[in-house]
């Protein structure tokens, strides 16, 4: 049977985060895409997610914050690589931080909840697509470093599933290798033997 979403999500791919420019998504796309982010598998409804939207001058205030945090654990960068920290969060329109945001819970495990942010992260850049944006999903060294995630604006126990990058794109994306599906699966034959 025909069907539009099979045709999209045997074809999605990521833009190259350069290419992805004004103009970003409205209030209302923006809107439409948490919506649908936060309508993911969410086991005991914690809601263990939230969103950080980066656009406009906050892009640029972080990218001399990052550039700063870099040179201090790292010594003076040389000037490429001082322009590639002040430019991390400007070079798409919006960036959308998807935050992990753990919950006391004596039954539900902590990855579980991780695996719900990055359920969220998928919807959210599936919606953006749907509404004609590309995305690009990138973490980066900041992502894992405390201060890093501090100065990003999550709190100390937060952490990051992913930088969603969106823009307006003039595709096609470039196509990459891809796995051959035919050799992902196959049929359960009794417990594991080593
Ligand atoms: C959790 C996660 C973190 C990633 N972080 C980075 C990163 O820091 N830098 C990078 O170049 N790519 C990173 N990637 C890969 C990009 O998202 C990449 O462009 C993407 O996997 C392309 O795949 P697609 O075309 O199937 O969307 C990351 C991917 C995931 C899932």
């Amino acid at each position: 049977m025909a069907s539009p979403i099979i045709d999209f999500l045997l074809t999605r791919n990521s833009a190259p985060i350069p290419e992805l420019k004004e103009p970003a998504p409205s209030d209302a796309d923006i809107a439409t895409m948490i919506a649908a982010a936060s309508r993911v598998p969410d086991h005991g409804r914690l809601e263990p997610w939230r969103f950080i939207l980066y656009r406009g001058q906050a892009r640029v205030e972080i990218g001399r914050k990052l550039a700063a945090l870099a040179e201090q654990r790292e010594g003076p960068l040389p000037e490429n690589r001082h322009n590639q920290e002040l430019a991390r969060f400007s070079r798409a329109p919006l960036v959308i931080g998807v935050v992990s945001v753990p919950k006391d819970n004596p039954k539900i495990p902590q990855w579980e909840m991780f695996l719900s942010g990055g359920m969220a992260a998928m919807n959210l850049m599936i919606a953006a697509n749907a509404l004609g944006y590309g995305t690009n999903m990138i973490s980066n060294w900041y992502s894992d470093v405390a201060e890093g995630r501090a100065l990003l604006g999550l709190a100390p126990q937060e952490r990051v599933v992913g930088f969603v990058h969106i823009g307006s794109y003039q595709g096609p994306a470039p196509e990459r290798p891809r796995p051959d599906p035919a050799k992902l699966y196959a049929d359960y034959t009794g417990p594991w033997k080593a």
